[in-house]
């Protein structure tokens, strides 16, 4: 279980506050525009600004560590594929991180990449992809990462609705339903509606304990309400 124990975030004159859990599964993040979304998921993967009280997963508190040491893989809109390196290299990283792939883990890769939709587009640089490709392929090294938290953050935003539905599916299907904690910021409510187990509203700079969807959805809050409309 990921748990924020008091935890205040300060960017300048913005402060975000997070006491709260995320059980496992797909808890989506949603609020209106500068309230916070952002800065809750940073301060999960350990990036940026002052963070009092602690960041814990299952017991380990991991204030202090980097990134890199966290429990944290990260698939953001701008997707951080490594330009030099072949879409199936920057796939290949979440098995191998020095790219010495066995001939299984090429395997896993090759079948990864279909499941995205990229078969036979492995060796190709990612300037050679289009967004949403490129997209797919990130999504792609975070299914095969067995880090046990993931955070997506508008990571689908460049795709169209039909793809966009078969990502989710997939975050869903292959990370949320096999017991990893997915938190996903999304500036579609109806992605929440119609895949998110939780949602996670961050407004004025609270984020606020989740609550299972049908309910955050059929009794929303005062503020819930005025963000839905
Ligand atoms: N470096 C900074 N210094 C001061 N304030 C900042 C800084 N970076 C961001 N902020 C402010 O922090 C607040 C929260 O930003 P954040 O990106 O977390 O919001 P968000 O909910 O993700 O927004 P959006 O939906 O528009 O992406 C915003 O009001 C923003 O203006």
């Amino acid at each position: 279980m990921l748990t924020l124990d008091d935890v205040t975030v300060s960017k300048g004159t913005f402060q975000l506050r997070a006491n709260l859990q995320v059980p496992p599964g797909l808890t989506a993040v949603i609020g209106p525009s500068g309230g916070g979304k952002s800065t809750l998921l940073a301060a999960i993967a350990g990036f940026g600004p002052t963070v009092t009280g602690r960041v814990i997963w299952d017991g380990d508190d991991l204030s202090g560590k980097e990134p890199g040491q966290r429990p944290v893989t990260m698939l953001f809109q701008d997707h951080n594929l490594f330009p030099h390196l072949t879409i199936a290299q920057n796939v290949g990283l979440a098995l191998a991180p020095r790219l010495k792939l066995s001939v299984k883990q090429s395997a896993q890769v090759d079948a990864v990449l279909t499941d995205v939709g990229l078969p036979g587009l492995g060796g190709r640089k990612p300037a050679a992809l289009s967004g949403g490709q490129i997209g797919r392929a990130a999504l792609a090294r975070c299914l095969l990462s067995d880090r046990p938290v993931v955070l997506l953050d508008e990571a689908f935003a460049a795709l169209g609705p039909a793809l966009r539905a078969e990502m989710l599916t997939l975050v869903r299907d292959r990370m949320a339903q096999q017991g990893r904690t997915v938190i996903m910021v999304t500036h579609d409510p109806n992605d929440a509606r119609s895949f998110a187990d939780q949602v996670l509203f961050v407004a004025e700079g609270v984020a606020h304990p989740p609550l299972k969807a049908a309910a955050f959805f059929y009794d929303p809050s005062p503020a819930a309400q005025s963000y839905l409309g």
